[in-house]
């Protein structure tokens, strides 16, 4: 299962403590984790096998997108910032319009991923 993990700069440091918190899940056999540029770049750094797709503003939500488009993303860990703005605001939002399209579930703040990943805790 394709999974992919975003965080926005001010959620960068939440992003890396809830990865670590979530290790084990996160290491399961099934699982394998993209990311944006950046946010997959903290990932790598705190032990985690990820694939890293382009920095969010310079088009990597919409790689992410096309994943989910295509099929293949099947969720998407999204610690969005809503306390700054951001240049490529207009892709933010289609990534979470293409997770309503396709019925991707798309976690927008740490509660919610937490509830997603101990769904699919074997
Ligand atoms: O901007 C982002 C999501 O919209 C995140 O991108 P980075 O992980 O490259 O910082």
């Amino acid at each position: 299962m394709e999974i992919a993990i975003i965080a926005h700069d001010g959620k960068k440091a939440d992003m890396v403590q809830f990865l670590n918190k979530n290790m084990d899940i996160l290491h399961q056999e099934n699982i394998k984790i993209i990311a944006t540029g950046t946010t997959g770049g903290k990932a790598e750094a705190a032990g985690i096998k990820v694939k890293k797709l382009l920095s969010g503003p310079l088009g990597g939500d919409a790689q992410i997108a096309a994943r989910v488009a295509e099929g293949k993303c099947k969720m998407v860990l999204f610690f969005k910032d809503p306390m700054s703005s951001h240049p490529h605001e207009p892709d933010i939002n289609m990534l979470i319009r293409i997770c309503d399209v396709h019925n991707v579930p798309v976690a927008t703040n740490e509660a919610t991923a937490q509830l997603l990943l101990n769904a699919i805790a074997i």
